[in-house]
């Protein structure tokens, strides 16, 4: 089956992460997730996730480590592999394009989510660390 490379970016302010309702008729429409995208295959990792995200918020951000686990899940369309990125954002969300909500969430808040296949096990890693990560 076909391997689809994405990058999600973990942003964390006051140890609350954003997360992203994917829009309804998108793909996974409805599903939380990291902000992000399919890696094109002229970039690197972390220039598509700088390009993703000036797509969908026209933000800025830097990107910082990568984060300890990736997410895999067999989708109908394809295997996603899932990586994130912890990521700050330099400057103010412009707009949303591809998302239904946009939430601050603390680490038990975002266990409560129905979060896309391939992020599961990423969330829950994530939330063990109390969204602690200083930029
Ligand atoms: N952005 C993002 N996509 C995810 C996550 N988890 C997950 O399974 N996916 C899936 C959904 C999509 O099948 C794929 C990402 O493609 P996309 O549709 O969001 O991104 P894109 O902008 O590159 O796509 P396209 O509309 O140009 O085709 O990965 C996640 O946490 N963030």
């Amino acid at each position: 089956m076909s391997k689809i490379q994405v990058v999600g970016a973990i942003i964390i302010k006051d140890r609350k992460l954003l997360a992203a309702q994917r829009a309804s008729n998108r793909v996974l429409g409805g599903y939380w997730e990291f902000p992000g995208g399919k890696i094109e295959p002229s970039e690197t990792p972390k220039e598509a996730m700088a390009r993703e995200l000036q797509e969908e918020f026209g933000a800025k951000a830097t990107v910082f480590d990568k984060f300890s686990i990736d997410g895999i899940a067999e989708l109908k369309f394809g295997e996603v592999v899932l990586h994130c990125y912890y990521v700050r954002l330099d400057s103010d969300i412009t707009k949303t394009i591809a998302h239904d909500e946009l939430r601050w969430v603390s680490p038990r808040e975002a266990l409560e989510l129905s979060w896309a296949p391939s992020d599961v096990s990423v969330i829950k890693a994530l939330a063990k660390t109390g969204f602690n990560y200083e930029y």
